[in-house]
């Protein structure tokens, strides 16, 4: 599969590289104990929640439903219903605590440093205006682009999300795309402004196999090549083993295991895990815990994969000029 934003330079604020040594540099998100309580019923939903993302790394979030795990996201957005709020504990983006943050820092904040991707992408387009427009819009408001610029660079962003006749689709109402094209166009919009980190909340679960598995490698792709960290809550294990590098399992408000992924899908203390790891299994989990060993080795052996491990994606496509996804404001304008 073709790759996303080869091309950022590498003195490029995002990053981590493919083959870069491990520099994992400062934290872009971290959560502290976050606690959140609903102000209406005086409930406490979410007891504690900690995890620490420095760029290019993938943080899990399973769990059962209503466990807490899209609330504990939208704390992280500044996005939390109404009557929800944060009661404890302290949640930081680059270094900055978000309590101290004012309503413009948010609207600066969003999309260009944390940006996400909910299940259900047409409640989240508007159905009466065509889809390259609404991807444009946010590259002109973030990049400060021309309306020129914005369109050219908008048709880019469809492409570098594997939409075919990314020109026609530019011109597609919400209503004309299936559900696999309008996640793609979500994740193009937000992407656009190029985040440190991007939420992917249930992102895939909607999609058919072939679908989720596309996307699972664009989101693959984006953290490889820009180093963006990324947040996937997810009921599917799978879709962790494949993609996470350390995995929360949440189970009413309480995070009950966190860890590196294969340690906890392979050696998970807690009953509930095994229990989830359990109903997987039927549905083939192990293929991703267990990738079949390396073909034949040649003379210098590379080291057997662990378990667990991701199998290796293989050497990259050259770089594609048009998927850069932090281009420089003023050669566009
Ligand atoms: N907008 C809302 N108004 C009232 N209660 C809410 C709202 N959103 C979530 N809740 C409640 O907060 C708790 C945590 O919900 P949350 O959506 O975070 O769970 P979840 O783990 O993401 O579940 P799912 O996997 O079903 O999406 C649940 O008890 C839920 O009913």
């Amino acid at each position: 599969m073709a790759t996303l934003s080869q091309n950022l330079s590498p003195g490029d604020t995002l990053g981590h590289r493919t083959g870069d040594a491990p520099d994992p540099g400062p934290p872009v998100l971290s959560l502290r104990d976050v606690r959140i309580g609903d102000q209406v019923s005086g409930r406490e939903i979410v007891h504690g929640v900690s995890f620490t993302l420095t760029p290019g790394k993938v943080v899990g979030i399973v769990g059962e439903s209503g466990s807490g795990k899209t609330i504990t996201c939208r704390a992280a957005l500044g996005i939390l219903p109404a009557h929800f709020e944060v009661t404890g504990g302290s949640i930081e983006i680059h270094g900055t605590d978000i309590a101290q943050l004012s309503a413009a820092e948010w609207t600066a904040l969003h999309g260009v440093t944390i940006s996400a991707v909910f299940q259900d992408p047409a409640s989240y387009l508007n159905p009466s205006i065509r889809v390259g427009p609404q991807v444009a819009e946010v590259v002109r408001v973030k990049k400060r682009l021309t309306r020129r610029a914005a369109r050219r660079r908008a048709v880019e962003l469809l492409r570098a999300v594997h939409l075919r006749e990314p020109e026609l689709v530019y011109g597609q109402y919400p209503h004309e795309l299936s559900g696999g094209m309008l996640q793609r166009v979500l994740i193009a919009a937000a992407i656009a402004a190029g985040p440190r980190v991007l939420i992917a909340d249930e992102a895939t679960t909607a999609l058919d196999v072939t679908v989720q598995a596309e996307i699972l490698d664009l989101l693959a792709d984006l953290r490889e090549q820009s180093g963006m960290a990324l947040v996937v809550v997810s009921h599917d294990l799978a879709v962790v083993a494949q993609l996470c590098d350390e995995v929360l399992v949440m189970r009413q408000g309480d995070v009950v295991e966190h860890g590196p992924t294969r340690t906890v899908l392979h050696d998970p203390r807690h009953e509930y895990t095994r229990l989830l790891i359990a109903e997987h299994e039927q549905y083939g989990l192990e293929r991703f815990l267990d990738p079949k060993p390396a073909p034949e080795p040649g003379p210098e052996p590379g080291p057997k994969p662990e378990p667990g491990s991701k199998p290796d994606p293989g050497p990259k496509s050259d770089p594609d000029p048009a998927l850069d996804l932090d281009p420089d404001p003023k050669e566009e304008a």
